[in-house]
């Protein structure tokens, strides 16, 4: 039976008047702001002829010219990759040192994930004595003493310091899940959107057990959730400023309210950056797996719209707000997770964990043979995901502008300085000023009919130069 969510009836109105896309000149608007605010110069964001708004060079780029270096709006790690990799919340860079990268890992891999496994409690530097004669490139098994020096940083391995990290910040309001690279960014993460979804005694939500229950729901079965939490989140926390604002400058002016609808306009100020962003519903939108029979379709989709509003639902006993319920109605969440699913970009950061060890691994004889005898066993216990580098997916405001070719001018590519989740896009080929910016959305080398499948997904047939080539 099809899920039926009250507050989709009870503002109607509202949501419409939400998911309006915003005028060619609002875009224009919003995003020349943006653009000089991030320093981004030599794009602009303009309407496209075909397909809604595309990103165009504002000035001349030679092949492997840094064209934008995009922060993220919104970001979430996997969850199955958070015990390779303790990064920071906000802006994903790693933190801590090797020592505790890798000790963190082994001790979680070994013994489950306990919350205190961060707790940094001695930073004595002790000398390392390795007594193990095994040698094995199998995964090799540490003892759990060796384990807990390194992940509490009483033990300093060969060469570390070469690849030095930011130390671990804790979240402000004490959760022991949200790490931190510096005070600036727990201060900037809490006060976009971790204030309300922190499961600390500090915590602004209204059920912390609700919260944990929402996120262990999001970690079982899409994180994407974790994403619309954060999206809301945002918003709600920008309504509360405006308000604030507009209650001081009334106060200010001796203004006495007439219309009871300012409320709403305040939240749909505060929902700005996402009304940007090109949306379909989540369940309207989302690939057909492949082992679902196209028969099946429609029962697909009413499941995917299902767990959409399970997971609401979690979400709502959580935080809801009662000034911005129109956030909480299940149109504007699909809407959401829809525009992550069409618009998102993987998160990748390297890790500093592979350069360590290929560091290593190039030392001249003899002194790689005496330092591999105190590296090799954590390497063999780390076995082959000793390189495993922070994964996730994000929202990138400009990026997210970029349409895609076959044929792209541009490309998402890390290069080996950028190394937080900002989005990083190069040229790949010489752009002229006023080209339009593109990117491949799939792997472009593959065969016409397979290309053409892929982005169907994204809900269209690209008729870029190649493709008409290959059409015939
Ligand atoms: C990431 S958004 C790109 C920006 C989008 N044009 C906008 O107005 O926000 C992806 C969507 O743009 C449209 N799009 C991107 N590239 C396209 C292409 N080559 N041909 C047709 N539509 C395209 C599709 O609707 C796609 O789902």
């Amino acid at each position: 039976m099809e899920v039926v969510c009250p507050i989709d009836a009870q503002f109607s109105e509202q949501i419409a008047v939400l998911l309006e896309p915003p005028s060619p000149l609002q875009v224009q608007e919003y995003f020349d702001e943006l653009i000089t605010s991030k320093q981004c110069n030599g794009i602009q964001v303009k309407p496209t002829n075909d397909y809604g708004k595309g990103v165009y060079a504002d000035m001349e780029f030679e092949e492997d010219d840094l064209v934008l270096k995009d922060q993220m709006l919104f970001g979430v790690q996997h969850s199955s990759n958070k015990i390779d990799c303790l990064v920071c919340s906000f802006c994903f860079r790693f933190i801590g040192s090797i020592e505790l990268q890798i000790g963190r890992k082994l001790y979680l891999q070994g013994l489950g994930s306990p919350k205190d496994c961060f707790d940094l409690a001695s930073k004595d530097q002790i000398e390392f004595q390795h007594c193990s004669s095994t040698t094995s490139r199998n995964r090799f098994q540490l003892p759990n003493e060796s384990i807990e020096s390194l992940m509490h940083e009483n033990l300093a391995l060969p060469y570390s310091k070469k690849f030095p990290l930011p130390s671990v910040i804790d979240c402000l309001g004490g959760c022991k899940e949200a790490y931190y690279c510096s005070k600036s960014c727990a201060h900037a993460d809490w006060e976009l959107c971790h204030s309300i979804l922190c499961t600390g005694d500090g915590s602004k939500s209204l059920s912390k057990k609700a919260l944990s229950r929402f996120i262990e729901h999001a970690n079982e079965t899409n994180d994407i959730f974790l994403l619309a939490a954060k999206a809301i989140s945002s918003t709600i926390l920008k309504y509360r400023k405006l308000k604030v604002a507009h209650n001081k400058e009334k106060e200010k002016n001796h203004i006495a309210e007439v219309l009871g609808n300012h409320n709403f306009s305040l939240l749909f100020k505060a929902w700005k950056p996402l009304s940007m962003g090109y949306k379909r519903r989540w369940w309207e939108c989302i690939a057909l797996p492949d082992d679902v029979d196209a028969c099946d379709e429609a029962a697909f989709r009413m499941q995917i719209r299902q767990l959409a509003f399970e997971s609401l639902e979690l979400l709502k006993e959580a935080i809801i707000n009662e000034e911005c319920l129109p956030l909480f109605s299940l149109e504007i969440y699909g809407h959401i997770i829809g525009m992550f699913e069409l618009n998102n970009l993987d998160l990748v950061v390297a890790s500093p964990v592979e350069d360590y060890f290929l560091y290593i691994d190039d030392l001249p004889e003899p002194e790689k043979k005496e330092v591999d005898e105190i590296t090799q066993p954590f390497l063999d216990a780390l076995g082959e995901d000793y390189s495993v580098c922070c994964q996730g997916t994000a929202f990138f405001p400009l990026q997210s502008c970029m349409n895609h070719s076959c044929c792209p001018t541009a490309k998402a590519f890390k290069r080996d300085e950028d190394r937080d989740g900002q989005a990083t896009i190069l040229a790949s080929r010489p752009i002229k000023k006023g080209e339009e910016i593109t990117i491949s959305y799939i792997d472009e080398d593959l065969p016409f009919n397979e290309r053409q499948a892929l982005l169907a997904d994204y809900g269209f047939r690209c008729k870029c130069l190649k493709c008409i080539q290959e059409e015939t």
